[in-house]
C-alpha cells in the first residue's frame, strides 16, 4: 500500500541535520573500484537509493560490497568479477543513470558491457548519444539491438583518443575518464565538465594510479595506464542537500545548521542565496542557513554547468522565490523540461508563469523550440496545503519544501522517489520539528 505524507505547514523549520557523500559522487567512485586489482574503501556513504541500486549492480558483477551503513564505510572487492546474468541486470533496469557508466571498466575487465534501461529523473529526453560516441572513438563497438545496447572491446582493448563533447555533460565526461584511465594511450578530452563531483572522482582516479591533469579551459587529458589499484577515499558532501536544506529554511523562515556542508562546493549558490534575503553563517564543520527577517528580493537567474548555478538546485530555489517580492525569472539551460513540479506549487497559491522562450541573457540550446524552460514567478504569495504528487527527486523535495511553508495540510503521495538523494529526510524533517507524519494511502 502507498504512504502518503502528511504536512501540517506554516512553521519554520528549525535545528541541525548532518549532510553526507554526495549522490552524484559516491556510486561514479563505487563504479570506479571496478577497474581496480585489489579492494577499495569509500567513506562518507549515505544511505540513499541510488548507492543501493549501484550495491546491486556491482554484486552481480561479482565484486564484493560491505556497507557498514551506520559508519557510512563501504568495501568494494573486484578481485572476482565476471559477467552478469541479462535479467539480473533487466531487473535493475530503470532505477538509476549510473548503469551506462560500467562500460568502460566492464570493457576493460571483461571484454563487454551491456547497457540496460536507464532511470534518473524526468526531466527532459536525457539522450546518450555522448556516451556512445565517446565510447566508439575508444575503438568499442556498440551494437544497437532490439532487447538493449550491446558493447564490446576491440581486439588490442581500447586505445586512447581525442573527445569533443558538443555540451559539457558530466556524465559523458565520467564516462571519458572511467574508459581512458585504462586505454593504451593518452586521451584528450575538450569541452569537460568540471563539477566538484568531478573532480573528487579524478582524486579517486589518481589515488588509484591513473595520470590525469585538467586545464583551465574545459580539457582534460589522461594519459591511459595499464593497471590500478584499490583506493581509500573519503566523499565530498552533497552540495544538491545542502542547498535544499538552505532553500527550505529560506522558504519556511526558519534557521537550519547543515554539518558537513562545504563552501568552496557552494559558491554560487551562496552569493545567489544572499542575493535573494538569505542569511548564512559558515564554520569549518558546515553551514548554518536562515532567514534574517524583512522581505525576500527577486532576482534573475539563470542555471548552467559549473561553475554556474546548478539545475539542481533550481527546483528548491524556486520554492524560496514564491516568498520574494516582485518578479523573478529563471532560465533553466541544462535541462529542458524542468519546471514541471512549478504545477503543484501554482495548486498551492503561487504565481508562476513558464515560457518557452530564453529568458536570461544566454540564448540556449532550448531557445525557439517547444520547450517550457524559462519561468517568471511573481512574489510573495502565501501558501496554501493542497494534494500534490512528487514528479521527480528535486521536484519532490520542492514539494516538501512548499508543503512545509504553506498554511495548512498537504498530503503529499510519491515521496518514496526523495530516497534516491536524500538520506534519512523524514528523519531529518523530524530534528527540525516538522510537523509531517506517514498514514497509509486509504
Ligand atoms: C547522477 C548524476 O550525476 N546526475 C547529474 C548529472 O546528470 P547527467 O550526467 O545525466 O547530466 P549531463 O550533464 O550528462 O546532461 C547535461 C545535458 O546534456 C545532455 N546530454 C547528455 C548526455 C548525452 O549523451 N547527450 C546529451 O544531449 C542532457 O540531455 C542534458 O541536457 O549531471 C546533471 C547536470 O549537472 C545533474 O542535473 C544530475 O543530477
Ligand atoms: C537529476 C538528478 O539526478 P539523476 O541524474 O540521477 O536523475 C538530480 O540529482 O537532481
Amino acid at each position: 500500500m502507498e504512504s502518503i505524507m502528511h504536512i501540517e505547514g506554516g512553521h519554520p523549520l528549525i535545528g541541525e541535520i548532518t549532510v553526507r557523500g554526495a549522490k552524484n559522487f559516491v556510486p561514479k567512485a563505487m563504479v570506479a573500484s571496478l577497474l581496480a586489482d585489489g579492494p577499495s574503501q569509500l567513506r562518507n556513504v549515505p544511505l540513499i537509493r541510488d548507492v543501493d541500486v549501484v550495491s546491486d549492480l556491482l554484486g552481480l558483477h561479482g565484486v564484493q560490497v560491505d556497507f557498514d551503513q551506520d559508519r557510512g564505510v563501504m568495501t568494494l572487492d573486484p578481485r572476482n568479477v565476471k559477467a552478469a546474468r541479462r535479467a539480473d541486470i533487466d531487473a535493475l533496469g530503470g532505477s538509476s543513470r549510473i548503469p551506462i557508466l560500467f562500460c568502460g571498466p566492464l570493457l576493460h575487465q571483461l571484454g563487454e558491457a551491456f547497457i540496460p534501461e536507464l532511470g534518473g529523473c524526468n526531466i527532459g529526453g536525457r539522450p546518450i548519444d555522448f556516451h556512445l560516441d565517446t565510447l566508439r572513438k575508444f575503438g568499442a563497438v556498440v551494437d544497437k539491438r532490439p532487447d538493449g545496447i550491446h558493447i564490446s572491446s576491440p581486439a588490442g582493448g581500447l586505445k586512447g583518443t581525442v573527445v569533443t563533447l558538443p555540451f559539457p555533460s558530466v556524465g559523458a565526461t565520467e564516462q571519458t575518464l572511467l574508459t581512458a584511465v585504462r586505454a593504451e594511450g593518452i586521451t584528450t578530452l575538450h569541452g569537460a565538465a568540471t563539477e566538484p563531483e568531478i573532480m573528487d572522482l579524478i582524486n579517486v582516479l589518481q589515488k588509484m594510479g591513473a595520470i590525469i591533469s585538467v586545464d583551465t579551459d574545459r580539457t582534460i587529458r589522461i594519459e591511459g595506464v595499464s593497471h590500478l589499484t584499490g583506493f581509500r577515499h573519503t566523499a565530498l558532501p552533497d552540495r544538491i542537500e545542502a542547498a535544499s536544506w538552505g532553500a527550505a529554511a529560506l522558504a519556511t523562515h526558519g534557521d537550519i545548521y547543515v554539518r558537513g556542508a562545504h563552501q568552496p562546493d557552494m559558491i554560487t549558490f551562496l552569493n545567489t542565496f544572499r542575493k535573494v534575503g538569505g542569511a548564512f553563517d559558515i564554520d569549518e564543520e558546515g553551514i548554518r542557513f536562515y532567514h534574517p527577517g524583512g522581505p525576500l528580493r527577486s532576482i534573475a537567474l539563470e542555471t548552467g554547468v559549473h561553475p554556474g548555478f546548478m539545475t539542481d538546485w533550481q527546483q528548491p530555489m524556486v520554492v524560496a522565490l514564491t516568498q520574494a517580492e516582485g518578479l523573478s525569472i529563471v532560465h533553466e539551460t541544462v535541462y529542458e523540461n524542468r519546471f514541471g513540479f512549478t504545477g503543484a506549487l501554482r495548486q498551492m497559491g503561487a504565481t508562476i508563469q513558464v515560457y518557452k522562450e530564453c529568458l536570461g541573457s544566454t540564448p540556449c540550446r532550448f531557445g525557439q523550440r517547444n520547450f517550457y524552460h524559462s519561468a517568471v514567478i511573481s512574489g510573495p504569495t502565501p501558501l496554501h496545503g493542497a494534494d500534490i504528487a512528487v514528479p521527480d527527486l528535486r521536484g519532490g523535495f520542492s514539494h516538501l519544501i512548499a508543503a512545509l511553508a504553506a498554511e495548512g495540510t498537504s498530503r503529499v503521495s510519491g515521496v518514496d522517489v526523495i530516497s534516491r538523494g536524500y538520506e534519512h529526510f523524514l528523519t531529518k524533517l523530524h530534528q527540525l520539528d516538522a510537523r509531517v507524519e506517514y498514514v497509509d494511502a486509504a
